[in-house]
This record gives structure tokens, sequence and C-alpha cells, in this order.
């Protein structure tokens, strides 16, 4: 069963029997953090703006919705599809990454089209500042 909050935020709804998905085993509390903090907490589906390979990586303009704009900064972290990332640039409606050869062979990002949807987390950490900082606004 799918909860509609689910089906609402995520791409869920246009994966059909046979897509491929990336699955990542939960984090132990004594183990290296390889990445950042990845909930699973999908917060909006983001559209491939744009893809780009040179030699070394493979560039990815996913579209970034104003009211998350501000949980997604540059060098700070983003979750695609699940793969923990870095943000190599932000602009006013869009982000960009890169994914290296490693990420490109064993997830499914390197198959992202343009036009593609995709999950987007935003850092927990940028949130839990965003909602101290409103809170402090408000008083
Ligand atoms: C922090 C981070 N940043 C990037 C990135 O900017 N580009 C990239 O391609 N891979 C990154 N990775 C590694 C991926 O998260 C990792 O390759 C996948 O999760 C598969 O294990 C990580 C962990």
């Amino acid at each position: 069963m799918v909860m509609p909050e689910t089906v609402r935020r995520t791409n869920l709804k246009i994966l059909v029997v046979g897509s491929l998905v990336n699955l990542e085993r939960a984090l132990q509390v004594n183990a290296h953090l390889d990445g950042h903090i990845v909930q699973g907490h999908i917060d909006y589906c983001g559209q491939v703006m744009q893809r780009q390979s040179d030699a070394h990586a493979l560039r990815l303009l996913i579209s970034l919705p104003s009211e998350y704009r501000a949980l997604v900064v540059t060098k700070g972290s983003v979750a695609v599809d699940g793969v923990s990332l870095t943000v190599v640039a932000v602009t006013e409606t869009t982000f960009e990454v890169d994914l290296i050869p490693h990420s490109q062979a064993v997830t499914t990002l390197s198959k992202l089209q343009v036009g593609t949807l995709v999950n987007v987390e935003t850092d927990i950490l940028g949130k839990y500042l965003a909602r101290q900082l409103a809170l402090e606004g408000s008083h």
C-alpha cells in the first residue's frame, strides 16, 4: 500500500514493473558516513532539465522549486533518486550535480534523460535550520 503523500511527492507514480531503482541498506550508527544523512523522505519530484557528459563526469541540471531554494546550497548535499550527491551549483530555479564514474556505474542516474522526473530529498540539516530561523523570525 502506498500513501497518497508518497504518490504526490515522488516519482513512484511513473514507475512500472521492471523500472530500476536505487536501494541502499540502512546506515549503522557506528559506520563511516560516506555522504550525508538520507532519510528517504522525498521533498519533491524534480525534472531533469539538462544532461551533459565530459571525460570526467556526467552533469545533471535539475529543477528547483522556489519553496526549496533555501535548502539546496553549493557544496552542500542533496539526494537524487536516493543517491547522496554534492551540489555543484544552484540558480533560482535549478541545481547541478556531477556524477562520478562510480555513481554512474552502480546507480540508475546515468540513464536519466532530459524531462525525467526524479525524487529530490534536501538535506535534513537545512530543514531544521530553516524551521528554527522561521520560528525566531515570527517572534
Ligand atoms: C557526497 C557524494 N557526492 C557525490 C557526487 O557529487 N557525485 C557522485 O557521483 N557521487 C557522489 N557520492 C557517491 C554516491 O553517493 C555513491 O556513488 C552512490 O550512492 C553509490 O554508492 C557521494 C557520497
